[in-house]
């Protein structure tokens, strides 16, 4: 397949519900399923406190309770509400539950429904079909990632972060012009990244997460506790692999006795170990490392990345992108490609046995 595809492009509203459970952001993005042709209005509608107390409940569960499943629908119908002009609904919906090694992996949501209420054709599912074909059924962004590594103009390999509640790096060769061939692309969770501090926040400050990264550049990082949170087997896995955000949740008993700071220095001390651990994988040295999710906004992490890898570390924001949406556009261009045939995943991206498409599509009026 060429860089280029005839097939009329679309505006795709992409939905993502993270890990890190702070809400719905939303994005439009206009494209053929290959090229990136426009960025359009965006929306975020935070899950407050007590919604937020819903999801933390049913994490791990492989099925949601009815109040969780419409707080999800509704959440995001009303989000979709504030953004008109799009021609379909790419909707991740809330991953609860994610086991790939076990063959399932589980985002709560019914895209059918979501169609009934907006009136638009949904694409969802994304990950099931993967991990049926063997796959870790995560990370799903690396497609978009190549296509914005073409967008922005690189013409050498370049690597994304996206630091959300856990962690997931995409290298990149855009000369390869079909992100399903060799070479193109290498991706995989890199490890926990804002999910330890926000829950150690919660446990001892009540607050949701280190507005950036204050706590942690008061404190002094124990390097003993990430030099023993790296022994984990996760380390030592080849890529590609993927986890669920709770994998690591070991790693607070690890900090108890730490003062505050001290704790939350570790726990970003050990996200940013992660990061230079994973660029270990990359094929070739990338060009740069463009980072994108909440974590970007955390100066301690920024720094501690930065000083542990070769390569400049920047803000997607300095190539011209949207580091808050980058997630929500990426449910968008995978929507298109679903609804144009196009695979979403290949082995390099998630090892599943061939490039597939995943995703479901269901179309107002249809029988739920
Ligand atoms: N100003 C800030 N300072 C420090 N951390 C921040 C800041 N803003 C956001 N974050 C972190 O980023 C998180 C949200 O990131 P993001 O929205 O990328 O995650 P997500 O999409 O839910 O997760 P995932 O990518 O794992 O699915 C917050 O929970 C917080 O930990
Ligand atoms: C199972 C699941 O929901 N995984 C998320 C999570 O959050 C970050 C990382 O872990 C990544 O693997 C994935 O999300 C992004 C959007 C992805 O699929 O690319």
């Amino acid at each position: 397949m060429s860089g280029k595809s005839k097939a009329v492009p679309l505006w795709g509203a992409g939905c993502m519900s993270g890990t890190s459970l702070d809400g719905v952001d939303v994005a439009l993005l206009k494209t053929d399923g290959v090229t990136i042709f426009e960025f359009g209005g965006t929306v975020f509608r935070p899950y407050d406190p007590a919604e937020q107390e819903m999801f933390r409940a049913e994490l791990g569960t492989w099925q949601a309770s009815e109040a969780l499943t419409e707080l999800i629908e509704t959440a995001h119908a009303e989000a979709l509400a504030q953004l008109e002009g799009f021609d379909l609904i790419g909707f991740h919906g809330q991953t609860l539950n994610h086991a790939p090694d076990e063959g399932r992996t589980y985002q709560a949501g019914d895209g059918a429904i979501l169609a009934e209420v907006t009136g638009a054709p949904v694409i969802w599912d994304f990950r099931t079909a993967d991990v049926e074909m063997g796959g870790q059924g995560a990370p799903l962004a690396p497609f978009y990632h190549h296509a914005l590594a073409r967008y922005i103009g690189a013409t050498e390999p370049v690597a994304f972060l996206n630091l959300g509640g856990v962690g997931n790096l995409t290298w990149i060769d855009p000369t390869v012009a079909d992100p399903s061939a060799p070479g193109a692309l290498l991706a995989f969770d890199t490890g926990p990244a804002n999910a330890p501090v926000n829950d150690l926040m919660r446990a001892r400050r009540g607050e949701t997460h280190d507005a950036d990264g204050a706590l942690a550049a008061e404190g002094v990082p124990d390097m003993e506790i990430v030099a023993k949170g790296l022994e984990h087997p996760y380390f030592y896995k080849m890529p590609p692999k993927s986890l669920d955000r709770n994998d690591f949740h070991g790693v607070l008993e690890a900090v108890e006795t730490l003062s505050d700071a001290d704790a939350a220095a570790t726990l970003t001390a050990f996200a940013a170990a992660s990061v230079a651990r994973a660029m270990e994988h990359c094929p070739t040295p990338p060009a740069a490392l463009y980072v994108t999710g909440g974590g970007r906004h955390n100066t301690t992490l920024m720094r501690m990345i930065a000083a542990g890898v070769d390569c400049p570390v920047l803000p997607v924001e300095e190539v011209g992108l949207d580091g808050d949406m980058l997630e929500a556009q990426a449910f968008a261009y995978l929507a298109v490609r679903v609804l144009r045939g196009l695979p979403t995943s290949a082995p390099s991206t998630t090892g599943v046995r061939a490039a597939i498409g995943g995703g479901r599509v269901s179309r107002p009026n249809e029988p739920v």
